[in-house]
């Protein structure tokens, strides 16, 4: 039985003030969510946060991470600093990393590499466009980003994973997946992994990210390998975050 993981990612959002709020919001609103949840936050804030949510079950993650153990990489932040401050999780190769600041699918198995290096798990992102999903390469871009990091691992490294299934089309767009494409996606990629190594598979979390909302949550967090959510927008409100958490209860 896998326990589901809501996550949500602030991308760069937030204040030392709305990040107090939001997330007094949250404390107060937990007892009745059974699933993990996950707030990734600006590398900032992650003291803040780190102290804010210390003693409580929302847990701390970073978005982006350094390929490279440490040195003259200027600006660049280190998988061990992230574990200083107490993240048990790090995304890892979101589209907007990809898209806008050129990581590659080397470049995020690497990283991959250097969370699980320094004791975290990677949030592994991965998906396609919506030219690619219109060109009925969806499977093939999926399997592709997940390959190389499988290659580069090998599917050991799977067993301390995350895999978040985020359609580009679906990011801030408010075009959320239906359910059963979704459903298609994230069992072909644990097929793809399970054909390794079943064990890993059966344990491995496969998060869907696109547009999740309170409502038409609960749908898709009931497809048989759909663990969970990775949030954007809806993570920024207590009330939406909370009932998104709710919906993931099993
Ligand atoms: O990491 C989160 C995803 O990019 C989804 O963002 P969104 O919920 O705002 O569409």
């Amino acid at each position: 039985m896998r326990k589901k993981l809501v996550a949500g990612n602030w991308k760069m959002h937030g204040s030392i003030q709305a990040n107090a709020a939001l997330l007094d919001g949250l404390l107060a609103g937990l007892s009745d969510v059974s699933s993990e949840v996950l707030v990734c936050v600006p590398y900032p804030y992650l003291a803040q946060v780190s102290a804010k949510v210390q003693h409580s079950r929302l847990v701390l993650g970073a978005q982006n991470v350094s390929e490279h153990e440490a040195g003259a990489y200027t600006g660049e932040v280190a998988a061990a600093m992230l574990a200083e401050f107490g993240c048990a999780y790090v995304i890892v190769g979101h589209s907007e990393r990809r898209e806008l600041f050129g990581e590659t699918d080397r470049i995020v198995a690497m990283k991959c590499a250097a969370v699980l290096a320094a004791g975290m798990s990677p949030v592994l992102c991965v998906g396609e466009s919506l030219a690619e999903r219109d060109a009925g390469q969806t499977k093939a871009v999926v399997s592709r980003q997940l390959s190389v990091v499988l290659d580069y691992l090998g599917v050991a490294g799977f067993a301390k994973m995350v895999v978040a299934y985020e359609p580009v089309w679906a990011i801030g767009t408010g075009l959320t997946a239906m359910p059963s494409q979704a459903q298609e996606v994230h069992a072909a990629i644990r097929a793809q992994v399970a054909a390794l190594d079943p064990g890993v598979a059966e344990y491995l979390r496969i998060l869907y990210g696109g547009s999740v909302k309170p409502q038409g949550a609960a749908e898709l967090f009931a497809q048989a390998d759909i663990d969970g959510g990775l949030v954007g927008g809806a993570a920024l409100v207590a009330e939406d975050f909370l009932a998104i958490c709710r919906a993931a209860n099993s």
